[in-house]
């Protein structure tokens, strides 16, 4: 799988415990993450006055290394700790430190605040008499760097346990974890830097990566492209953000149809109004798309229906999920596209993180899930996962949606494979984003699309 592997906190002990196995010691572990995390408040902060917070695990163990080695380059370091540590590779660090270990209560403040308290095994909520001094400590800091991850997140679905205190940079070791790119936790992260300490790691969950779409060779043409067919609802307004982005975003053929309702848009957009059914005949009809602007009532079912049975592959987004709900496994592995309201109206309540109830979703349906949010998660129905590194929050905003079902829709047409497709349409829409700005509405992700497409080459 493309993308920087995301591991449970399970599957990180799991990977150290592998690491462990061929004789490098968890000390020798703990030196290489001190070392990296130090390496990074050094270059990010620079010569100032700083306080390393250490917690009983060996979170807190990295602490004691950290501080070891700020001081080593002439650095004015403190260190507090919440209590004795528990681990012996934790004693190990903490006999290491030659300055004095002030208790959390009631330490002063520095400029530089670096948060060693807990990593992945926070297993509860923080107490009062953690949370409050580091409350206290990194609202008087001008700088927060998190070990590993913000103390009081929950690795493995970025709930909050703790104050949600927002760091300038944390420092992931080994690899990430669900929590550096599921919300609310991500949020809190600043710059993300993975600290590489040579403890490899292979996941079914991946960061979502920068797609690989070479450019339309000498045997191409307008089908081998992809033929995308945007099924036209109540709403044609809707569709035609879909069409358009899926051109823009590298079909070759995109076709309106359905209930002919609209008008404008490229010329370049044909619109039919002949049937559905006989349009999704056509052998060369790469990928259905029905939903954005569908509408809700009989004769949306109806085109629903027809999309259903036409034995194309299928993007099916927004009221088309709706119409959905209740409905069980899906044939022909269709790719879902719903944001949180629709997922429930479409799976109910599922338990657990966001990963684990899009891969539910998806093993249910049979389709590819795309659970839209500030943190989209991608499922497919053998267990892949995948997670989007963070997109502007400027794309909350009407008719973003049919644009990345467009998107998907084109990448899906081209002959990526569900999950692929899927993936590839969610990084497109969030560079698209990123180079569109602050302020940006859904018509300006379309006009972005050619440079988006541009750096996939
Ligand atoms: N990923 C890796 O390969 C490596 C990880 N290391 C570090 O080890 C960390 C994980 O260490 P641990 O498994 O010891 O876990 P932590 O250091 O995150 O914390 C575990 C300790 O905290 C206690 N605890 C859990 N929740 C609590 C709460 N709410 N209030 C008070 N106490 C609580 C536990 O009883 C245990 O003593 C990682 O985050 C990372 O910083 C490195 O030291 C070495 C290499
Ligand atoms: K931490």
């Amino acid at each position: 799988m493309n993308g920087r592997p995301i591991l449970t906190a399970a599957e990180t002990r799991a990977a150290e415990a592998a690491v462990f196995a061929t004789g490098v010691t968890v000390e020798q572990a703990m030196e290489a993450a001190g070392g990296v995390v130090a390496e990074a408040a050094w270059r990010h902060a620079g010569r100032v006055p700083t306080l390393v917070l250490c917690g009983p695990g060996n979170n807190g163990g990295d602490g004691y290394v950290i501080a070891r080695l700020l001081k080593a380059r002439g650095l004015k370091v403190r260190v507090a700790a919440s209590g004795e540590p528990k681990t012996d590779a934790a004693r190990a660090m903490r006999a290491r430190w030659d300055g004095p270990v002030e208790p959390l209560a009631d330490v002063a403040p520095a400029p530089l605040l670096i948060d060693a308290l807990f990593g992945t095994g926070l297993a509860r909520p923080l107490d009062p008499a953690i949370a409050a001094p580091l409350e206290r400590l990194a609202k008087a800091a001008r700088l927060r760097i998190a070990v590993d991850l913000p103390s009081g997140v929950g690795t493995d679905d970025g709930a909050l346990l703790g104050p949600g205190i927002a760091y300038e940079m944390t420092v992931a070791l080994a690899v990430l974890k669900p929590a550096h790119r599921l919300q609310p936790a991500a949020a809190l992260m600043g710059r993300l830097v993975l600290g590489d300490i040579d403890i490899p790691g292979a996941s079914k969950l991946v960061e979502i990566a920068r797609p690989h779409l070479p450019a339309p060779g000498p045997a191409d043409h307008k089908y081998t492209r992809g033929h995308v067919v945007v099924a036209e609802g109540a709403m044609p307004g809707a569709a035609l953000l879909s069409a358009m982005a899926a051109q823009r975003g590298g079909a070759g053929y995109v076709t309106l149809a359905g209930r002919a309702t609209g008008q404008g848009g490229p010329a370049a957009i044909v619109r039919r109004d002949a049937p559905l059914g006989e349009i999704l005949a056509d052998d060369r009809v790469g990928v259905a798309l029905v939903g954005p602007g569908l509408g809700r009532d009989a004769a949306a079912r109806a085109l629903l229906d027809v999309a259903l049975a036409a034995g194309r592959p299928l993007v099916l987004d927004a009221d088309a999920l709706v119409l959905l709900a209740g409905s069980g496994a899906l044939s022909g592995m269709p790719i879902l596209t719903p944001h949180e309201g629709e997922f429930t109206k479409l799976f109910g309540e599922l338990p657990g993180s966001r990963i684990d109830r899009a891969r539910a979703a998806a093993e249910r349906s049979r389709a590819v899930v795309v659970l839209k949010g500030p943190d989209t998660v991608v499922a497919a129905p053998d267990g892949r996962a995948a997670i989007a590194a963070p997109a502007p929050g400027w794309l909350a905003t009407a008719g973003t949606g049919d644009v990345l079902a467009g998107l998907i829709a084109a990448n899906r047409a081209r002959g990526l494979d569900p999950f692929d497709a899927a993936c590839a349409g969610v990084w497109l829409h969030g560079y698209a984003a990123r180079l569109a700005g602050a302020g940006l509405i859904a018509d300006d992700l379309i006009a972005h699309l050619p440079r988006a497409l541009e750096a996939c080459l």
